[in-house]
């Protein structure tokens, strides 16, 4: 980055006041009246009430819309370990993005455990005064144990964002271009470089989507994962391949997808150069991705690529994601999110970039056109028919699935976040 963008990013953060989050209060406080009901005596009774039935927690406190962004700082974007606090601008983010665009809640909790376990002692002791748990940017493997543990703990839904958010995007992003290119999932032969969290919950998703296991070459930092490894924990191992292929060099040759999920600038020209025709690229590690957009540009004028950057077109981030699945979860009360509210999240998205691009988003992006092609491949996160197709998608789902302890919501589809409490 350079210096000036640097310090703006800084002074962002830190002016007028430090941090990009604050609380605010949805009910009169200004007379001793309204003091008495908000808090001593009148308090007590929705205490009582609660304590009578756990679901008149929903009435009368703000569990229903909100989400706690829990992280222990293990994998920061693509900056690695920083530990808990370091993460706290990341998992602030989130709860602006979550605020901005669903009108969701959402505290950062940043847990400083010594082990999974403790984490998930941690998080599922607090779990229940929460309507969901995000997870947030903690590292492979043990983002696995944690999430799959959490899950059989908690009642309410618990994601693990750098997994399924970025997955439900990259599907989604990943079909478009796909056509565009003139070719499918089922066929496409497709490298993706980094083996962490995303990387693993992507190709999962992607098989689901229609992808051949048999197609996809996962390398970590030893190179690809081959059946002949003895290194690789049970995560990688799902992706150990029959196939003498053994550097990014060698797997490259040839592919129409790099899926990047790992570092930057570990993805050179000279290997884009090997690519089969229109090849797609998602340089995806965040802030720094593994291509330049505009090096893989000027290497070939027939790649279509996306990073997950908002300085850059075809923006494959999980912001398209959360927001959006955490509202369709909430409003129907959905006890988890399970593939079939994945996989509709995926066709809403998809869905969308095929339609015409409303004002809103040109003007948010100072352009006079955009249209579906190789330069808009996924919707922008300001388009708000995101908020009115996907949570309607995603409830539609859990109600469907059999997940959801409330019915589909009287009020969707959603136009604005000031229709989110039904008004
Ligand atoms: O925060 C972002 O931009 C996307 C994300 O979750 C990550 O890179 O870990
Ligand atoms: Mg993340």
């Amino acid at each position: 980055m350079s210096d000036d963008k640097r310090q703006a990013a800084l002074d962002y953060h830190a002016k007028p006041i430090p941090g990009k989050l604050s609380v605010e209060l949805t009910k009169p406080t200004e007379t001793a009246k309204h003091l008495s009901l908000a808090y001593s005596p009148g308090v007590a009774e929705p205490c009582r009430e609660i304590a009578l039935d756990p679901e008149n927690a929903y009435l009368y406190t703000g569990k229903g819309n909100l989400v706690a962004v829990v992280s222990d700082g293990s994998a920061i974007l693509g900056l690695g370990n920083l530990g808990p606090l370091a993460s706290k601008p990341v998992m602030e983010g989130k709860g602006v993005l979550f605020k901005r665009f669903a009108g969701i809640n959402s505290v950062d909790i940043e847990v400083e455990a010594d082990s999974a376990q403790a984490f998930i002692d941690t998080v599922a002791n607090i779990a229940n005064t929460w309507g969901g748990i995000n997870l947030e940017d903690i590292k492979a493997p043990e983002c696995f144990e944690i999430e799959t543990a959490l899950k059989q703990r908690c009642d309410i839904p618990v994601f693990h964002d750098d997994q399924h958010g970025t997955a439900i995007v990259t599907a989604a992003g990943l079909l478009n271009a796909l056509d565009i290119a003139g070719k499918t999932l089922a066929t496409a032969r497709i490298v993706c470089l980094g083996a962490g969290s995303a990387a693993i919950a992507c190709m999962k998703l992607l098989i689901e989507c229609g992808a051949r296991a048999e197609n996809i070459f996962m390398l970590d930092r030893n190179g690809v994962i081959h059946s002949g490894r003895s290194d690789l924990n049970q995560y990688k191992a799902q992706f150990a391949t029959e196939t003498p292929l053994r550097t990014l060099d060698e797997a490259i040759e040839g592919a129409d997808v790099f899926v990047g999920l790992s570092g930057p600038n570990l993805f050179k020209p000279e290997q884009l150069e090997r690519m089969a025709a229109n090849p797609i690229v998602f340089a995806c590690s965040n802030p720094d991705p593994e291509i330049h957009p505009d090096v893989a540009r000027a290497t070939r004028s027939d790649v279509i690529i996306g990073t997950g950057r908002s300085d850059y077109p075809n923006q494959v981030n999980n912001v398209l994601g959360f927001p959006f699945i955490f509202r369709g979860a909430l409003d129907v009360r959905a006890t988890a999110i399970n593939e079939r509210m994945k996989i509709a999240a995926v066709h809403a998205l998809k869905d969308l970039a095929r339609e015409p691009v409303t004002k809103e988003v040109l003007d948010a992006y100072e352009l006079d056109s955009l249209e579906f092609g190789r330069g808009y491949i996924i919707p922008t996160p300001v388009d708000s028919r995101l908020l009115e197709r996907i949570p309607a998608a995603v409830a539609q789902a859990a109600v469907e699935s059999g997940v959801a302890k409330k019915p589909y919501p009287a009020h969707y589809p959603l136009k604005s976040v000031k229709q989110i409490y039904g008004q």
